[in-house]
């Protein structure tokens, strides 16, 4: 039976074959279709869960896989010939293509990747620590003081591969010694930084530092990581929790941004971790803390081991990444498509902002309401459609510069300008003598009001008392106060404080009655007034009360200068004869000072038609005199001034000034003065200028040279002014020149080699005595 069953299976098989073949076939077919399919997908999903995990810094120092490095880190690579190559590399594929052997997707390394390694040899090179520290009020200053000393006595004890560290308050340093490149030095010895800060914020002169940072990472001309010559570097904050709790809410949020540029700029050299000190809390530890770390980093670099793994913040992918991120958000580059695609190496910022150029032109033409913005073309910012930040007070009262300014006994007039009256005023007051203008040019110094619509300057001269409390910048950034406001202002602040000499002993009362009238203005006391956008409708005002301006700048604004309408005398300060030692004198904070400079001379030159020209060369021993005669003459020959005034410097005998190295050695004696006066005279003679030797005033160390043009008929010389002939041609709108105004006569006893004391005055010594007069 089963063998019949068995027998007749073969024909029933081949029965159903034929009755369901066709079936069977699209069946087979079908399955297998799907099979196929699943099959492929299933290699997708796999291939999509083996794709790597990028950027992980844990997983960087295992894998030497270029696909399995996170985007943008280098690598260095075998390359066919077996040379090394610095690989970028590019933002992993989302499939492997097919298996066979690696592709290396990349491309040379862009600039700014770049991490140059500094060689330090254990046996032979020096640790130079560079400690640099910014203060307002003391507490940075401090630290950065105490910390110098504890490093000392560390490296002492610890390695001998230290040097002593070098301490710099960065309101004195020239930001082009130290942060354009790295020091000079010998090539045993590599510097490292250490940088302390406060944060204000408010305008301080950190803002210029910063901006310096940031300039200087975007200049195209420099390399973007000019400090990657340095071993490394780390920052610790200084802030307030108790105003500014969070770092979202500003704490400590310069450090952080100087911390962020320092990065860039020295091609990720983090040596060690942020730090940030609360205070009123907890700076203390937490600078102990910071500290500590420091000295491991040096003491590794010491030994060789240089910024490698496993020192903390050394700028591992993770965190330089971010930096790249952010960067490309500053450089206006579209960084929301940076996830989804390969990263391709950064457009330059060069190319960015020139794209950008047309955006920001339209924009500031296409009738916004609120008016053009204005562009600084010379940085390059992102194109954020964000409302602008409203303008910061350029002295707000909570500020210390107002409190330092207030102490000084300075009004503070709006959020800008101040006024005081000078000592010689007070002097003139009590019949005690008067200020050299009133020798030379007939300013009665009892009606002299000393204003100025701008505390903010663009220099910090070395003999500026202001340095570190004044807010200082190339633009004018801040709230503008009107000028009516201003004027008012001021002149209430200075009959106030006239009124206030009421009752010291000796005031004369036919002088205190004519000083409740002002009668000239010296817009000079601190800052550079015509930064002051309104600074013509403001001497306008003046004019309009017959009140004369003697108007003070420092050559470095020439737009600004050339739109200067007449003023009664126009200064310009001269403060050195050449580039190199005006930027050690004045530390502008312009990059093109000098060429600034000679503008400045080109169109005072220009000026001397309109208005009287004066150049006021204050002389600083060991600074500015030495064999610079020529270098002035040439200054003088490009400009043609009505006035030529030298002065020796006056020494505040602060502790800020003596920070900037100035010491009573630099103040010059009067026959030092004497003898350049007459060295400058003879080479401008020499050279055909028709200038002479005018007046002087020994007292305040000063003489005048004059231009021939102000000798009258008789060949007298009639340095002083007409005040009233001044006013006359303003009102005539009449084009008028400098002679048109040309006063009497000088005094005999202001003229040159007759000391220019007034006899009418009475000498006294410092202690009020009478002295004799010869
Ligand atoms: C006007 C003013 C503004 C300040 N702004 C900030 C700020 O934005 N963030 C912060 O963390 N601390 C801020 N502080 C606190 C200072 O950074 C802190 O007092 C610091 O220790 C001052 O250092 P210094 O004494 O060296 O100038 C501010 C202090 C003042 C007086
Ligand atoms: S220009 Fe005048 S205010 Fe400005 S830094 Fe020099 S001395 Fe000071």
């Amino acid at each position: 039976m089963l063998s019949t069953s068995l027998c007749s299976l073969p024909s029933e098989l081949l029965s159903l074959w034929h009755n369901y073949r066709l079936p069977i076939l699209l069946s087979t077919v079908a399955l297998l279709t799907i099979l196929r399919i699943v099959v492929h997908l299933r290699q997708n999903r796999e291939r999509l869960s083996q794709s790597p995990v990028p950027g992980s810094p844990a997983q960087l120092p295992e894998s030497k896989d270029p696909l399995l490095l996170a985007p943008g880190a280098v690598e260095k690579v075998a390359i066919n010939d077996g040379h090394l190559e610095d690989i970028a590399i590019a933002e992993p594929p989302l499939l492997r293509s097919k298996p066979g052997p690696k592709r290396v997707i990349g491309s040379r390394v862009p600039r700014q990747a770049s991490r140059r390694t500094i060689e330090f040899d254990s046996e032979e090179d020096r640790i130079q620590p560079v400690i640099f520290f910014s203060s307002l009020s003391g507490t940075t200053e401090e630290a950065a003081k105490t910390l110098v000393k504890d490093l000392d006595a560390w490296r002492g004890a610890s390695t001998p591969r230290v040097l002593q560290p070098q301490l710099h308050d960065l309101s004195y340093v020239d930001y082009d010694d130290f942060f354009v490149s790295p020091p000079t030095s010998a090539p045993s010895t590599k510097h490292f930084y250490i940088v302390l800060l406060p944060t204000y914020n408010i305008d301080t002169s950190l803002d210029p530092f910063l901006e310096h940072l940031k300039e200087t990472h975007h200049d195209f001309r420099i390399d973007t990581a000019p400090l990657s010559g340095l071993l490394g570097y780390s920052v610790f904050g200084f802030g307030d929790k108790e105003g500014w709790p969070t770092e979202e809410e500003g704490f400590c949020s310069q450090a952080k941004e100087v911390d962020k540029w320092l990065a860039r700029l020295t091609g990720r050299k983090r040596a060690f971790p942020l730090g940030m000190g609360d205070v009123k809390s907890d700076a203390r530890q937490r600078l102990l803390e910071w500290r500590l770390g420091v000295q491991e980093v040096l003491r590794d670099i010491a030994s060789g081991k240089g910024l490698g793994e496993g020192i903390p913040g050394s700028g591992a992918a993770v965190e330089s990444d971010e930096e790249d991120v952010k960067d490309a958000e500053d450089d206006g580059a579209e960084e929301s498509e940076a996830p989804r695609k390969a990263r391709k190496p950064k457009k330059s910022a060069r190319v960015d902002d020139l794209e950008d150029l047309g955006r920001m032109v339209k924009s500031s033409t296409s009738g916004d309401p609120s008016g053009p913005l204005a562009i600084d073309f010379t940085t390059y910012k992102s194109t954020s459609t964000a409302a602008p930040a409203p303008l910061k007070e350029m002295v707000p009262a909570s500020s210390p510069t107002y409190a330092a300014l207030t102490k000084q006994g300075y009004t503070i007039v709006g959020s800008h300008s101040g006024v005081k009256i000078c000592r010689w005023t007070k002097s003139a007051l009590r019949g005690r003598g008067s200020c050299y203008k009133y020798s030379f040019y007939g300013i009665a110094s009892h009606q002299c009001m000393e204003t100025t619509p701008s505390l903010s300057c663009s220099n910090k001269c070395v003999f500026c008392w202001r340095h570190g409390t004044n807010p200082v910048g190339t633009t004018w950034r801040w709230k503008v106060d009107p000028p009516e406001a201003i004027f008012a202002g001021v002149k209430e602040g200075h009959y106030r404080k006239i009124k206030m000499m009421r009752g010291v002993p000796g005031v004369r009362a036919e002088r205190f009655q004519e000083a409740m009238t002002i009668r000239h203005c010296a817009l000079s006391l601190v800052g550079e007034p015509i930064f002051y956008p309104h600074i013509n409708e403001f001497t306008a005002m003046l004019h309009a009360e017959r009140i004369s301006t003697f108007l003070v700048c420092n050559a470095q604004h020439p737009d600004q200068l050339a739109a200067l309408q007449p003023v009664t005398q126009l200064y310009v300060s001269i403060d050195a004869s050449n580039k190199d030692a005006l930027r050690k004198i004045d530390r502008p904070l312009h990059r093109d000072f000098w060429e600034r400079f000679l503008r400045c001379m080109d169109i005072l030159r220009e000026k001397r038609k309109e208005m009287r020209t004066v150049f006021r060369l204050t002389l600083v021993r060991g600074f500015n005199i030495d064999e610079e005669v020529t270098g002035y003459a040439d200054l003088v020959e490009r400009a043609l001034p009505c006035f030529v005034e030298v002065k020796g410097v006056t020494f505040c005998g602060t502790s800020t000034s003596a920070a900037a190295g100035l010491t009573m050695q630099n103040v010059p004696w009067w026959h030092e003065v004497r003898t350049f006066v007459l060295a400058l005279n003879d080479e401008l003679n020499r050279r055909g200028l028709r200038y002479g030797l005018a007046a002087e005033h020994e007292h305040s160390c000063c003489a005048l040279i004059g231009s021939e043009a102000f000798r009258d008929a008789e060949g007298r010389w009639c340095t002083r002014i007409d005040y009233e002939g001044f006013f006359r041609c303003l009102e005539s709108g009449k084009p008028f020149g400098p002679e048109d105004y040309r006063g009497p006569p000088t005094p005999e006893w202001a003229l040159w080699g007759k000391g220019g004391f007034d006899p009418r005055d009475v000498r006294v010594d410092r202690k009020g005595r009478v002295k004799e007069v010869n």
